[in-house]
């Protein structure tokens, strides 16, 4: 990178650092909501469930970020959002975009659709660019198809949009092959914003960039959707990523999403062991410890034409019942019974005092015994952290 070529402000990053949930007044309404979304591909070896019944919802000005290890089926979820899928895709259920449903549109407003309402930072810019096209005329292709700028024009706002994303104006000139992988996914976030969209859809955009690139580049993003107040629907398999940059998470298992809520409680408190071992699988930055012995996931991920019966993460659970051989993990609110009632007495978060540990119970023991389960915050409700859960046997 030259002199010339401005940085924009970062700050320092921790991979614990976890973003706070957008206050609710910032949230005007619901951008995206996704109803009972599933994908199957077909292929020669027969049908492959990649998603299998999501539904989400995303607010306008929300980050939502949406982990998973590989296969998980986080990609395909997220190019289903625009019909970019494979012809081999069948999609089925509801993806409402500002009330509209994707899946039902004609192709011709699908493409006035498209960069225009929500646009997507692909994974891997050095094949996303066209390598033998200037990358000035690669951002100024959106605006000049769907008629937004005039070719004066948008050569203007392509200068305006370098700057933005801090490279200069020069650089319009360059070939993709001349710049660096940040330098890239920095004209791809441009290229995202040129038509000035309500959503940008960004599938692992830092996964190729090394650790202080990621970090300029995720906090470009922070910074970019927040002053404009895009939404962002962020893609990666690492959780921690995402908890810095988004407000809520998505945890997605062998096509289903596992666990919701706000970054802080399921980076930091998650309730179904899947969302656990995921967030203990990456280590913190500035703790040894967990650098030396980060806790890997055991086993592997499902092939999703051979999905177990019950949960499909029973095989590599470490808290795993007899009943989830048949039946899927249920989550409920910590402060309500698995029937959906009140519980007698005060719920354990309500009781836990600033600064506790996160389900420690106290040591001065105000939480009623029946509500001080030695687990950590919200996985009280989890069926699989029920006091002393029977082991499976071998
Ligand atoms: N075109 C395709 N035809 C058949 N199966 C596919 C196709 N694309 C993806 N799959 C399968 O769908 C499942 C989900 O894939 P997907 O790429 O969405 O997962 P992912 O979580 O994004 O993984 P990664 O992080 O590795 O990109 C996988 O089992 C994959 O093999």
């Amino acid at each position: 990178m030259t002199q010339r070529e401005t940085q924009p402000e970062t700050q320092p990053e921790t991979q614990r650092e976890v973003r706070r949930e957008t206050p609710p007044e910032t949230r005007r309404g619901r951008l995206l909501e996704l109803r009972d979304v599933a994908v199957t591909y077909r292929s020669a070896a027969g049908d492959v469930p990649a998603v299998r019944g999501v539904s989400l919802t995303l607010g306008e000005g929300e980050a939502l970020g949406v982990a998973g290890e590989s296969g998980s089926g986080k990609s395909t979820l997220a190019m289903a959002l625009l019909r970019l899928l494979p012809k081999t895709a069948r999609v089925t259920g509801g993806i409402l975009l500002d009330g509209e449903d994707v899946l039902t549109m004609s192709w011709g407003r699908l493409r006035a659709v498209r960069w225009a309402s929500a646009s997507v930072v692909f994974q891997g810019a050095q094949h996303a660019l066209n390598p033998v096209r200037r990358v000035g005329a690669q951002i100024a292709e959106p605006l000049l198809v769907h008629g937004t700028a005039t070719p004066a024009r948008a050569r203007t706002r392509v200068a305006e949009l370098l700057e933005q994303v801090g490279l200069p104006a020069w650089r319009e000139r360059s070939y993709p092959h001349e710049l660096s992988g940040g330098q890239r996914q920095r004209v791809m976030i441009a290229m995202a914003l040129a038509c000035e969209p309500h959503l940008i859809i960004a599938d692992e955009p830092t996964t190729a960039l090394d650790v202080m690139i990621q970090a300029q580049v995720l906090a470009l993003i922070r910074t970019l959707i927040a002053d404009r107040g895009i939404s962002l629907i962020m893609i990666s398999h690492d959780l921690s990523v995402l908890a810095a940059t988004c407000d809520r998470l998505a945890v997605m298992y062998a096509g289903k999403v596992v666990e919701t809520g706000p970054s802080r409680e399921v980076f930091t408190a998650a309730r179904h062991p899947y969302s656990r071992a995921l967030a203990e699988a990456f280590p913190t930055v500035g703790d040894l410890a967990s650098r030396m012995a980060p806790r890997g996931l055991g086993g592997d991920p499902p092939d999703p034409m051979r999905l177990p019966g019950g949960c499909s993460f029973r095989p590599r659970c470490p808290v795993a019942l007899p009943s989830c051989a048949t039946r899927d993990v249920e989550l409920w609110p910590a402060d309500r019974t698995p029937d959906g009632q009140i519980p007698d007495g005060p719920a354990l978060d309500a009781q836990a005092p600033d600064g506790q540990a996160p389900g420690a119970p106290p040591p001065d023991g105000r939480i009623p015994p029946e509500h001080a389960r030695p687990v950590p915050r919200h996985t009280a409700a989890c069926v699989h952290v029920l006091p002393e859960p029977a082991k499976e046997s071998a």
